[in-house]
């Protein structure tokens, strides 16, 4: 075995990527238990909520690599890594293994817990969190993410936006890092679980925030930003294993 184990929530793929930088781009997600937030609109509490504790399994690096090779059929493509917060599980023996066989690793994390292997990545994603999740955001925490990352991956901003404060939030987060290419993806409400499957989201408020962000951006000439929905969200709603 190499390294310790890593606490997972589900594997599943391919799909293609919903969210942000790689939107479109076929991937098998990696998704981890267990988060140090717990933002008031998270949709993917079985992965947050200690009440589905039960439901991750500690796995061994090769135990995880067998899934998604089989899922990918043994073909490269890029692993996204999600939780929960990703950043909490020791990732570095998958990222390695990984990448000897030529796949590519993605990770999505909120920017509370910065590590060392982040350099190791393709590509990282940083999705502070707004004012309407009701978490704190930590710019020194963000900032030592983008440290150890600085020289490795690609790096990408996303926030989530619901409201006017959480567009003034993003403002800032554009503001503190103008080097960095920042999306802002509407938010969804997502019933809470254990619906899953067929669970409908607000979709009609989805796209009344879309129009609203594209107005907003273009009204103030913000020419930098990118404005994306979660085309997974729009295509399954909150499915889980999509
Ligand atoms: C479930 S989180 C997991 C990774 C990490 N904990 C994070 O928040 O970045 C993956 C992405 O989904 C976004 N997200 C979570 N709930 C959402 C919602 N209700 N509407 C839109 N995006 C949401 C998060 O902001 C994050 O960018
Ligand atoms: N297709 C798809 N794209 C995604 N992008 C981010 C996701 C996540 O929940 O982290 C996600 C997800 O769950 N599915
Ligand atoms: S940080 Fe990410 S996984 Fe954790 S509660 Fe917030 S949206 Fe959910
Ligand atoms: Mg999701």
């Amino acid at each position: 075995m190499s390294g310790g184990t890593i606490r997972v929530s589900e594997i599943f793929g391919p799909t293609i990527q919903g969210e942000g930088a790689l939107i479109g781009l076929p991937t098998v997600f990696v998704r981890t238990g267990g988060c140090d937030y717990r933002c008031s609109w998270c949709d993917s509490l079985h992965a947050v909520d200690s009440a589905f504790r039960n439901q991750w399994i500690p796995m061994s690096v090769e135990t995880i690599w067998q899934e998604v090779m089989k899922l990918s059929g043994g073909k490269p493509l890029t692993v996204s890594l999600s939780g929960g917060n990703p950043a909490i599980q020791p990732l570095r023996p998958l990222i390695e293994l990984g990448h000897t066989q030529g796949y590519r690793f993605a990770l999505e994390t909120q920017g509370s817990v910065a590590q060392g292997w982040f350099r190791d990545l393709d590509t990282l994603v940083i999705s502070p969190k707004p004012p309407s999740s009701g978490m704190l955001t930590d710019w020194d925490q963000v900032d030592n993410c983008l440290q150890l990352a600085a020289g490795g991956p690609e790096v990408a901003l996303k926030v989530v936006v619901f409201d006017e404060p959480d567009y003034a939030f993003a403002q800032q987060a554009g503001q503190r890092y103008p080097q960095i290419p920042l999306f802002l993806q509407p938010g969804n409400h997502t019933p809470p679980p254990p619906e899953d499957d067929d669970a409908r989201i607000d979709l009609d408020g989805v796209m009344d925030r879309m129009h609203w962000l594209v107005e907003r951006v273009t009204a103030d000439q913000w020419f930098e930003v990118r404005v994306l929905p979660q085309l997974h969200v729009l295509l399954w709603g909150n499915k889980r294993g999509v």
